[in-house]
């Protein structure tokens, strides 16, 4: 089993840095998601990894052996990525086959190992077709197939459900999962949604701009996040912030004005020495309320209505900034009234405003 390692990795284009000094490790059997947005650095972090990158600075260790120049074809990885890349003047067979083939297997062991993959996917039966009779699905299916062929040491994919419509998305999904899980070897998955790394991972890194925000598990990045970049990318709709004035700030408890109200809270204080007198106020829209029962602190205008199954989402205005909240779809609120906002108090975060770290949150 394969332990990786990604020591001080730097990648430039140029004069471009791409992934900028940064570190993390994979445990065996281990499914690790780089999240973040479009261009942070996760295609050339998982490029390196494979050894479809040189990098710039740093190292890739597969169980401690210096892999960093080995190339692509002698590291054994399982690949998937966005576009299938089946070929389609082979049948499914070929095409399962292909890697081995490349690697010099004997015929008799290829057939072998292609039967087993074909029947791990379920496509076993489909075998001497071609890949221009599949549906996207299948397609995806064989192509896992062809990964898991080659009985790899981690599995490596970038986005392979992006082309996907949303049920076919959860269904390969599973199928990913499901064949990590049996073959027992570490997988990188890389993403810009959120909720595919929250369902699939064990653990999330989170990048931007070439640097690693945060590395935790599925809840400690959702409960604890370490900045407000990371509070607002992981979670849907995202979380709201709100500057608020600091009334007190002690060990257990904290106390902030917006608005003229006042919400006191116990905390759990996450880093000591904040000495400013105003902060960011983190709420998630799943903990604001409209329906003028709860805490109180904000009133704004609600300008926007959408449904989201049996929930609303609210966009409401105010000299704050634009907050949303997710309601129940039966609210009695009307678009272009005046709301009243509450918060839950046991679910509210402080971020320092000028570093943006997470000071405290609601315990
Ligand atoms: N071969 C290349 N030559 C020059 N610049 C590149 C190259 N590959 C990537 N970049 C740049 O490096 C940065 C990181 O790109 P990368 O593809 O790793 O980001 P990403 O997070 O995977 O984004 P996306 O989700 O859009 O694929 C971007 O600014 C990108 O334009």
């Amino acid at each position: 089993m394969t332990h990786i390692e990604v020591d001080s990795l730097t990648k430039r284009y140029g004069d471009l840095l791409a992934v900028n000094n940064i570190s993390f490790e994979v445990a065996e059997e281990e499914f690790l998601t780089i999240v973040g947005p479009s261009g942070c650095g996760k295609t050339t972090t998982l490029r390196c990894i494979a050894g479809l990158e040189t990098p710039s600075e740093g190292h890739i260790r597969f169980n401690g052996e210096d892999v960093t120049e080995v190339p692509v074809n002698d590291r054994n990885l399982a690949m998937m990525f966005q576009s299938i890349a089946l070929y389609p003047h082979m049948t499914l067979q070929e095409n399962i086959e292909y890697p081995l083939k490349v690697k010099d297997v004997p015929k008799a062991e290829r057939r072998k190992r292609v039967k087993e993959a074909a029947e791990l996917m379920q496509m076993d039966e489909e075998l001497d077709k071609y890949p221009g009779n599949l549906s996207g699905g299948q397609q995806q299916r064989v192509a896992l197939a062809r990964t898991v062929v080659g009985d790899p040491v981690a599995f490596l994919m970038d986005e392979p459900l992006s082309d996907l419509d949303a049920k076919l998305k959860i269904e390969i999904r599973k199928e990913i999962q499901r064949i990590h899980a049996r073959i027992g070897e570490p997988a990188v998955y890389v993403t810009h949604d959120q909720e595919e790394a929250m369902t699939m991972s064990d653990r999330i890194v989170v990048m931007n701009d070439g640097n690693i925000e945060q590395i935790g598990g599925v809840d400690e990045v959702y409960q604890y996040p370490a900045n407000m970049f990371v509070a607002e990318f992981i979670g849907n709709p995202s979380m709201n912030f709100v500057r608020c004035s600091l009334e007190s700030l002690g060990t257990d408890d904290a106390r902030v004005a917006a608005d003229g109200s006042i919400v006191e809270f116990p905390i759990e204080r996450r880093a000591d020495g904040f000495t400013g007198d105003s902060v960011m106020l983190g709420v998630r829209p799943d903990n604001v309320d409209l329906s003028g029962t709860g805490h109180s602190l904000l009133s704004g205008r609600l300008s926007l209505l959408e449904a989201l199954g049996n929930q609303s989402l609210a966009t409401i205005d105010g000299p704050y900034g634009e907050l949303s909240a997710l309601i129940p779809r039966d609210s009695d609120v009307e678009e272009g009234t005046d709301v009243t906002i509450s918060v839950d108090p046991s679910e509210l975060y402080l971020f320092d405003p000028d570093s943006e770290n997470l000071i405290a949150r609601s315990r």
